[in-house]
């Protein structure tokens, strides 16, 4: 089986590239979804006792809990050290998971992948890239949004010309939909070549 990473700079289009990958019958295990769901169970009540008050009704509220974290490295790092062990475990039990069930290729879709040391856990990346302007339009359009906030991520992530760089395949979503799917099942197709050889 081949485990293939999925990774890419805030607003590049990870997540719309990652659902290709699901329609096209790849299991795909979703980094930040996986902290969203951990953050109303088992990540809760240790969020809250290192930052409290961000927990209400047993539920880290993300929004509160980013302006406690965003632009102070020193609460980041405090809350990446809860948080990136559970879902690194979460996402081992996913790839345990289907090896046990023959699955030829799995995703993991992690955007901090070379932030977190997390490509030695994977056997081949794929890099979700936009043109700059492009990706700062697509952010700057969220509810909450700032360039405060977007340069606080920026800041904290691996630049998007070091990702490419460090890439075996690369996924242009500045192109439109259809480029980026035919990107996707010419990686698909690339791979099961690999599997059989
Ligand atoms: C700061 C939080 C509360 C903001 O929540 P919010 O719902 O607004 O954003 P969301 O979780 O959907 O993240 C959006 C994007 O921000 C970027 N991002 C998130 N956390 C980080 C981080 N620690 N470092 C760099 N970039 C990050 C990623 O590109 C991510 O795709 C949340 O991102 C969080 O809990 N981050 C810490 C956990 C973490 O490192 N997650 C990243 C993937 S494991
Ligand atoms: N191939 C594509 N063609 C056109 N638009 C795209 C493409 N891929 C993504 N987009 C658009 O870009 C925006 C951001 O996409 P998406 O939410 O997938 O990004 P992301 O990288 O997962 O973001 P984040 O890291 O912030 O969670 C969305 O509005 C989406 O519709």
């Amino acid at each position: 089986m081949i485990v293939l990473g999925l990774t890419g700079s805030i607003g590049m289009g990870k997540s719309t590239t990652a659902r290709m990958f699901a329609d096209a019958g790849v299991p795909v295990h979703d980094s930040d979804e996986t902290v969203h769901r951990l953050y109303s169970g088992a990540a809760a009540p240790l969020v809250e006792a290192a930052f409290p008050g961000t927990v209400r009704d047993g539920v880290v509220d993300r929004a509160d809990l980013a302006g406690h974290v965003l632009g102070r490295p020193e609460a980041l790092a405090r809350l990446e050290a809860i948080v990136h062990p559970l879902v690194r475990a979460d996402a081992d039990a996913f790839v345990a998971r289907h090896r046990a069930a023959g699955a030829p290729l799995v995703v993991l879709d992690i955007p901090l992948l070379f932030e977190t040391g997390g490509r030695g856990r994977v056997d081949k990346v794929a890099v979700v890239t936009a043109d700059p302007e492009i990706q700062r339009r697509r952010v700057l359009a969220r509810p909450g949004m700032t360039q405060v906030k977007f340069d606080a991520i920026l800041a904290k992530q691996v630049p998007d010309a070091e990702k490419r760089r460090r890439a075996d395949y690369l996924i242009d979503t500045g192109l439109g939909m259809e480029s980026a799917r035919e990107a996707v099942a010419a990686i698909i197709a690339d791979l099961a070549g690999e599997n059989r050889s």
